[in-house]
């Protein structure tokens, strides 16, 4: 890396970038200045963006290999141990509960309207706030090629994420959706999208609480401008866009161990395709565990056994609507959805989401499953191009027993050829990870509420899905 990088060019850089963020930090610790015209890249040594984009392809990934390498230890903690040990500068200054705080009470941590600035949060001269057409299929694609090629958490370059324009209407576009919460972030001179940040509608009812709040997501910076705390910019600037609309709290979730996980989950997979799992290094054999074991032990039944299990239709949306509010009811943090969040979310898109419902003989809906589509491509493999995931969004069973309605998903997925089927144990799912041979991902989700106080709750009591898993992180750790 050294020998690619000139000498103090990334310091160089990273110092007038903080300088100039620091300066917009007021509540950071300190006072707000006004904003100096800062050096970045054009006074500089060489623009690294220019400099490394004019490498090859390979000498880019080896860089990004060794930047893996040297990165451990470094960014937010992936645990409770690590979490108190660390100083949360941003975190520390916002409306959320400290890491070690025991919260026995339930409101919002400030209870005051915010003032609301006008104007956005400076950037370094070099950047500007761009809000995101997501109707321009250019600017459209634009996002699509900075998550796919930035949006996990620990990347050695062997796969990559693969959404598609059709997932991020998806995931970005629900009803009541406004583009002001499409936020990013450009390079000045070459208009290069290096930041984002969402945030999505939503009404979440919070044990007896229902809060129109907002579901903030895919927040993502640039791998060739991280640690340079562009993240709390972004953060900061999506909270006061969403204060502007009068909404003072938000829910996300992260890997990342934050002040203060409301709850805290955890990822289960279940091998489709083992052998190409295994070939992708995706999964490991364990001792005594040979492959030809492992594909009789993950073999599924040819046919599936439910009488009445077929895609869900339009016709099919308010039943699967009173269904979803009466199974919710059981829940301490769920979404609260209208039918027209029903339509959106779980309608049937190609490649996106799928649901299945169970028909009875008399004609009414009695259990329904959902998932949706998640691609990456394999970098540098010799035989395989890509994985195909897909993730459990919602399963509930009031008349199918759980065990064969998740089986029988399974063998629907396996035949549309997904090569990987995963869960986190929210809701009632841990009733059938360990009977279906789901295998324990060692990577944890934490949930969060922005100013909003609660104890914690078990994970089985929440029934909040995001729809962004970082998959490839969470299943090579398996
Ligand atoms: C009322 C409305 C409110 C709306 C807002 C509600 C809050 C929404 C909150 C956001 C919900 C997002 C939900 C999702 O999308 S979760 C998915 C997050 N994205 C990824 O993991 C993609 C790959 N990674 C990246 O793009 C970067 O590493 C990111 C952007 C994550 C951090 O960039 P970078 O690595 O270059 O770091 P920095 O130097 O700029 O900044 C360092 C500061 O940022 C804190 N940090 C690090 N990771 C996260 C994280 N995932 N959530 C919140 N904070 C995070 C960190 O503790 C430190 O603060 P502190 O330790 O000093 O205090």
């Amino acid at each position: 890396v050294a020998a690619l990088i000139p000498e103090n060019t990334f310091m160089a850089e990273q110092k007038n970038l903080e300088k100039s963020l620091e300066e917009d930090r007021g509540d950071e610790g300190k006072k707000t200045k006004k904003h100096k015209g800062q050096t970045w890249a054009k006074e500089g040594p060489l623009d690294p963006f220019e400099m490394l984009d004019s490498l090859s392809e390979e000498k880019q990934q080896e860089i990004q290999k060794a930047l893996h390498l040297f990165s451990f230890g470094h960014g937010p903690p992936k645990n409770l141990q690590e979490a108190r040990r660390h100083t949360y500068r941003f975190w520390d200054t916002q409306p959320v509960p400290k890491i070690d705080e025991k919260v026995t009470s339930h409101g919002p941590v400030e209870s005051e309207r915010p003032s609301v600035r006008e104007e956005p949060f400076s950037l370094p001269q070099e950047f500007i706030w761009d809000t995101l057409n997501l109707d321009n299929q250019e600017q459209l694609r634009e996002l699509c090629d900075l998550l796919n090629e930035n949006y996990t958490e620990e990347d050695d370059n062997t796969f990559r994420l693969h959404y598609s324009p059709q997932f991020l209407l998806w995931a970005l576009c629900p009803p009541g959706w406004q583009s002001q919460w499409h936020c990013g972030v450009r390079v000045k001179s070459s208009q290069k999208l290096v930041g984002f940040i969402s945030a999505i509608p939503a009404t979440i009812e919070v044990l007896d609480t229902e809060l129109k709040m907002v579901e903030v997501n895919f927040l993502c910076v640039h791998k060739k401008l991280r640690s340079k705390r562009v993240a709390p910019v972004l953060i900061r600037e999506l909270t006061r866009r969403v204060h502007q609309q009068g909404i003072s709290q938000a829910i996300y979730s992260t890997s990342a161990v934050l002040p203060k996980p409301v709850a805290s989950c955890r990822y289960w997979h279940r091998s489709l395709n083992p052998r190409k799992l295994i070939e992708l290094n995706f999964s490991s054999l364990t001792r005594n565990m040979t492959l030809q074991r492992a594909i009789k032990l993950n073999r599924l039944p040819e046919t599936t056994k439910t009488t009445g299990l077929r895609p869900m239709t339009v016709q099919d949306m308010p039943v699967v609507q009173a269904l979803l509010r009466e199974h919710l009811k059981a829940f301490h943090l769920s979404p609260s959805l209208t039918l027209e969040d029903v339509e959106h979310w779980l309608l049937p898109q190609d490649g996106v989401i799928d649901t299945y419902v169970v028909e009875s003989m008399a004609k009414t809906i009695t259990d329904m499953v959902s998932f949706y589509t998640l691609p990456s491509s394999a970098l540098n493999h010799p035989v395989h191009k890509g994985l195909k995931a897909a993730c459990v969004l919602y399963c509930i069973s009031k008349s199918t027993p759980l065990l064969q309605l998740m089986e029988d998903i399974l063998i629907i997925c396996k035949a549309r050829r997904f090569d990987v089927f995963s869960a986190l144990d929210v809701m009632d799912n841990k009733a059938f990870l360990e009977p279906l041979k789901f295998r324990m991902g060692d990577v944890h989700k934490q949930y969060y509420l922005y100013n909003w106080r609660c104890p914690e709750m078990a994970s089985d009591k929440v029934i909040k899905q995001s729809v962004v898993y970082i998959y490839i992180y969470i299943i090579k750790k398996n």
